[in-house]
C-alpha cells in the first residue's frame, strides 16, 4: 500500500515541481509556509487539477491526465485542523455518517469505537466535547469511511499545549495499528519527530529530499531545514537490563549505551534522540571523562558545521566547529570517538 505523487502546477509567482512516495505510516510533509503542502494535499485530494502528472494510491490512478477522478471517488479520509464534526448529530451518528453514502463504509465500527476510546463519547454531541475529544472524533469518522490513505493537515494546531498531548498517544496508536498511509502536515518539528516515519522536505515548490526520517535527521545538509537545534540522530534501542545502581543498559545498532532516569522494563523498544550538539569527538580513546556514553566512530562527511559519523549501522551528527575539525583532522573515514553527553527519550 503506498500513495505515488508527481505532479508539475504553475501558478503566478510559483511553480510545483513535486514528486515523492507515502508508503504505510506517517508521512510528514514539512516546510515553510508557502512552499506548497496545502496546494500538494489538494491535488491529491482532487481539489485542485494539476497541469501534469500522476497520482496513484495503491496503483489506482487518481490523477493522470486523462484520469481525473472526483474527490469522493478517491477513497481519502481527512482530518482538518477544525475536527469539522456535524454539530447537530451525536458522536455515534457522527461517526456512522460516512455509512450511508459509501459502500463498505462504517464496518469496522466496534474496533475503531476501541482503539480511539470512544465508547462513553457516542451519546454527547460536539458542543460537549474538549478538543482532543473532537479530534479523536474526527479521526474515527475518517477512519470509517473506508478511506485507502488517510490525510491529517495540521490537525493538533488549533489545540493548546495539554490537549496536544492528550492526543499524541492516539495519534501514535493509529500509526502503529491502522495499516494505511498517512499523510500530516505540520510546522512543529517535535510533532514530526514523535509520529513520523517517512520525512518529505519541501521549499518553494519543490520536494528538496524524502525518505525515512532517521536517514534524514541524520543528514547534516538537511539540518538547517529542520532548524539547526533539532539536527541529531534518532536511535532505536532495546532494553538489555539494569545496572545496580539503577541505570538502564540498552542495546542499540550504535553500541550498548547507559541511560540515567529512564523508567522501562528489559526487553522494551525505545526511542533516543541524540542532539548533535551534545556530542563531542575525540580521536583518541577519551579518559577521566564524567560522560557515560563513549562510542568508537568513523567520519563520513562535514557539512556546515556538522560532522556525520557512522556507528556500525548508525549514522549521527556532531556539532564541531570548523577549528576542530581541521586540528583533529575531521575528514571522511578517520576513526573517531563519539562521546555522548546527554540521550533524551522520545514519549512512546
Ligand atoms: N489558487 C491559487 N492561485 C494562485 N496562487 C496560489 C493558489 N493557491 C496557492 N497559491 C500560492 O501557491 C503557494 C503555495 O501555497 P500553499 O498554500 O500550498 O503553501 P503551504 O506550504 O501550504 O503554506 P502554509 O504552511 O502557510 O499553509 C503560495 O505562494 C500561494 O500563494
Amino acid at each position: 500500500m503506498s500513495l505515488s505523487v508527481a505532479f508539475r502546477h504553475g501558478f503566478p509567482g510559483l511553480d510545483l515541481d513535486v514528486a515523492f512516495e507515502a508508503p504505510v505510516g506517517v508521512t510528514a510533509l514539512f516546510g515553510p509556509s508557502g512552499c506548497g503542502k496545502s496546494t500538494t494535499i489538494n491535488a491529491i485530494a482532487g481539489l485542485l487539477r494539476p497541469d501534469s502528472g500522476r497520482i496513484a494510491l495503491d496503483g489506482r490512478v487518481l490523477f493522470d491526465g486523462r484520469t481525473n477522478l472526483a474527490p469522493q471517488e478517491r477513497r481519502i479520509g481527512y482530518v482538518f485542523q477544525d475536527a469539522r464534526l456535524f454539530p447537530h448529530l451525536t458522536v455515534e451518528r457522527n461517526l456512522r455518517y460516512p455509512a450511508r453514502w459509501r459502500r463498505g463504509a462504517g464496518r469496522d465500527f466496534d474496533r475503531i469505537v476501541e482503539m480511539l476510546a470512544l465508547g462513553p463519547l457516542l451519546q454527547r454531541r460536539p458542543a460537549t466535547l474538549s478538543g482532543g475529544e473532537k479530534q479523536r472524533t474526527a479521526i474515527g469518522r475518517a477512519l470509517l469511511s473506508d478511506p485507502a490513505l488517510l490525510v491529517m493537515d495540521e490537525p493538533l494546531a488549533a489545540l493548546d499545549d495539554s490537549r496536544k498531548a492528550e492526543i499524541m498517544p492516539w495519534l501514535e496508536r493509529l500509526r502503529d495499528e491502522v495499516r494505511l498511509p498517512i499523510l500530516y502536515v505540520s510546522h512543529s518539528v517535535p510533532e514530526v519527530l514523535r509520529l513520523a516515519t517517512t520525512l518529505v522536505l519541501m521549499q518553494r515548490g519543490r520536494v528538496t529530499h524524502s525518505g525515512p526520517l532517521e536517514t534524514i535527521l541524520a543528514d547534516p545538509r538537511l539540518a538547517p531545514e529542520l532548524g539547526a537545534r533539532e539536527a541529531g540522530a534518532l536511535i532505536h534501542a532495546t532494553v538489555e537490563g539494569h545496572e545496580p545502581d539503577g541505570m538502564l543498559r540498552v542495546r542499540t545498532a550504535a553500541g550498548p549505551m547507559l541511560l540515567q532516569e529512564v523508567e522501562a522494563a528489559t526487553g522494551q523498544e525505545l526511542r533516543l534522540r541524540v542532539l548533535a550538539h551534545e556530542v563531542i569527538l575525540s580521536r583518541d580513546p577519551p579518559q577521566g571523562l564524567s560522560a557515560l556514553n563513549v562510542l568508537p566512530a568513523t567520519v563520513v562527511q562535514v557539512s556546515g558545521g556538522l560532522v556525520q559519523l557512522t556507528l556500525g549501522d548508525q549514522r549521527m551528527l556532531a556539532q564541531v566547529t570548523p577549528r576542530s575539525v581541521e586540528t583533529l583532522g575531521l575528514t571522511p573515514g578517520a576513526a573517531c570517538f563519539a562521546i555522548v553527553k546527554s540521550v533524551s527519550v522520545l514519549p512512546s
